[in-house]
């Protein structure tokens, strides 16, 4: 029975990879669904590439199963239903670009026309230019479009942005999201938390691995204390204020130059209505803790328990 169209684009049950003594990848369990966008984020040597291998079908887990669309991952690459875009090799520097994709298109059993290949991966301004001749980002566009010549409805990406300028890496990502717009499941593995907030619906954080936290990045922060900050229009000392009040209002900053004061707290609502309630302050804000302090709470976290433990 063909069941790649209904099945989740990549299903992880129970997977662990040792390498000797080392464990990278610890009993990790894992959906992602068709049409999803998944970032995956982790310190170094969280198991990030490990995991990606293992789905392409480079290397085998010790433990577990790795299923693309219903098939093993060796099945679904040959049949290339996966495309993927590896940070470093892979290209020979005194081919064309134009040549490379020609080559490489050949050695596959069915292949999207090349052209439209050209056009969609934003190569066709420098497809005579040699590679050895192309910048970081012309040579992912490249492996990019080598990545869709089987139309894959799986694309996956480690560290594709890895060494990009800000502009390249933009434009990159501008065309992945049309890839994604047309329904393609897109992984990717990055250090950039911005891109992860930016462009992944939902993201999955590793750290010596395992999943720590997986969903959106409103849901990781949801919990988190927020910042508050104000202008303290009162004579009031704030510090006497703060002591009054309780340990809510612990922690909390005064910068005399700039007359603010700064807290953060998981009663931003309670604080903020004692302050504005006693005509204490103005020009009040409230900030959502973002990504990056997400990341770094929860890998924190995750090391002081496996210290204790
Ligand atoms: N072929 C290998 N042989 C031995 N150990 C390996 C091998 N590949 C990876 N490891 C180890 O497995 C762990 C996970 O590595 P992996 O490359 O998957 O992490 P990562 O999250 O991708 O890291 P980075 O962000 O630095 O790329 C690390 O401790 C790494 O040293």
């Amino acid at each position: 029975m063909d069941t790649s169209a209904t099945a989740p684009a990549i299903t992880l049950d129970a997977v662990t990879k040792r390498f000797g003594q080392v464990l990278a990848v610890d009993d990790v369990s894992l959906a992602v669904h068709p049409g999803e966008v998944l970032a995956l984020l982790g310190p170094n040597g969280a198991g990030k590439t490990t995991l990606l291998d293992m789905v392409l079908g480079f290397t085998e887990p010790t433990q577990g199963s790795t299923r693309t669309f219903g098939n093993s991952a060796k099945t679904a690459a040959s049949n290339g239903m996966v495309g993927a875009v590896l940070q470093d090799g892979g290209l020979l520097d005194d081919l064309t670009v134009g040549e490379t994709i020609r080559m490489i298109a050949a050695c596959h059993r069915w292949h999207l026309p090349i052209d439209e290949v050209i056009l969609r991966a934003g190569v066709m301004s420098f497809t005579t230019r040699k590679v050895k001749k192309c910048s970081g980002g012309q040579r992912q566009r490249l492996r990019f479009a080598l990545a869709l010549l089987t139309d894959p409805q799986l694309l996956i990406l480690d560290e594709p942005t890895a060494g990009l300028d800000a502009t390249a890496r933009n434009d990159f990502w501008a065309t992945m999201h049309a890839e994604a717009r047309r329904g393609r499941t897109i992984v990717f593995a990055t250090h950039y938390l911005r891109e992860a907030d930016d462009y992944a619906d939902r993201v999955v954080l590793m750290a010596q691995g395992r999943v720590i936290a997986d969903g959106s990045v409103a849901d990781m922060t949801a919990d988190m204390p927020r910042q508050l900050s104000a202008q303290w229009v009162s004579d009031i000392d704030p510090y006497v204020w703060a002591d009054t009040v309780g340990p809510a209002t612990q922690g909390l900053h005064y910068d005399a130059t700039t007359q603010r004061i700064h807290l953060t707290t998981a009663e931003t609502d309670w604080v903020a209505a004692k302050l504005l309630s006693a005509g204490l302050i103005r020009h009040l804000t409230i900030t959502q803790p973002g990504i990056e302090e997400a990341f770094f709470d929860l890998t924190q976290d995750h090391h002081a328990q496996e210290t204790a433990s």
